[in-house]
């Protein structure tokens, strides 16, 4: 369902020692709450708070720990403002969150991992992210085999969404996001993100999160991806965000607003310029 607007911006904001792209920046609370800002007047209109890395190897930590992660930080950029979105797969995590003003929650197992985290979208009214990841039980591997990845992520994004639709999650409350990068290979996601327009057509808003990702990194320095200079990872990452724009993505996830945010917006400008406009 192409959004009529212009794509919205979602800040990533890890409240971890160890995400793959920024972890320890912002583990400590003022500086995430500072960080949180800083996305905000560069560009973002979302902040997407996570206390738990999830990248392939990653541990994951307690409960205990990833709300006294997350909490006191939403609490405050809630406090000023921000629209907060809290990416956990947790049920307990979510709803500590939404009391203290966040507004999204962000499941990358969409409702798997928490068997109750649909429950608490439907009685909360919240819109969830339902994010596509096979191994979310096995994070040591790396990919998963698939015959046609589109089509096969398509359909088993529809299982969520028939299982969120049965707990009573408004059709309007469900995002979309085909999870790149998770469970994924490159080929893998450079065949989602030239599908695109067929995960919009799925008349659900669409999140589309590919920065810095590994396979950005892989494209830009072949030989070795962690010699990918942070800034051309996000002008590859402002590329995704004008290819998913122009399919009428609801939304970004990005780690660098500016240049994305630019881009969405020059891609409104044709989006709303053009005759099926
Ligand atoms: N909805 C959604 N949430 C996510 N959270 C974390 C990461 C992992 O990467 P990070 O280090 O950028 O947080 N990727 C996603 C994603 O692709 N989609």
């Amino acid at each position: 369902m192409p959004t009529p607007e212009r794509t919205k911006i979602m800040g990533v904001l890890n409240v971890t020692p160890d995400s793959f792209s920024d972890g320890g920046r912002y583990f400590d609370h003022e500086a995430a709450i500072a960080h949180g800002f800083e996305l905000l007047r560069s560009g973002a209109d979302i902040i997407d708070v996570g206390g738990e890395s999830t990248r392939p190897g990653s541990v994951r930590v307690d409960e205990a720990e990833e709300l006294r992660r997350v909490v006191p930080v939403i609490r405050e950029l809630a406090a000023a403002g921000a629209v907060i979105s809290v990416d956990t797969m947790r049920s307990k995590v979510a709803e500590a969150s939404l009391n203290v003003g966040a507004h999204i929650i962000n499941d990358v197992s969409a409702g798997l991992s928490d068997p109750t985290m649909l429950a608490v979208a439907s009685a909360t009214g919240a819109p969830v992210v339902l994010m596509h990841w096979r191994g979310y039980l096995d994070r040591a591997s790396a990919s998963f085999y698939y015959d046609d990845v589109v089509a096969e992520v398509i359909a088993e994004l529809k299982m969520r969404i028939d299982e969120a639709l049965t707990v009573g999650v408004e059709p309007d409350n469900i995002i979309l996001d085909p999870g790149l990068g998770f469970s994924k290979n490159a080929e893998h996601n450079w065949q989602i993100l030239g599908a695109l327009d067929e995960f919009a057509n799925l008349d659900h808003r669409l999140l589309v999160a590919a920065s810095r990702k590994r396979f950005i990194s892989t494209l830009l320095s072949p030989k070795d991806p962690k010699f990918a200079e942070e800034s051309a990872k996000d002008q590859a990452t402002a590329a995704i965000s004008a290819l998913s724009a122009r399919a009428g993505a609801w939304a970004v996830r990005v780690h660098e607003p500016t240049t994305s945010a630019i881009a969405a917006t020059v891609i409104n400008a044709v989006n709303s310029h053009s005759p099926a406009a």
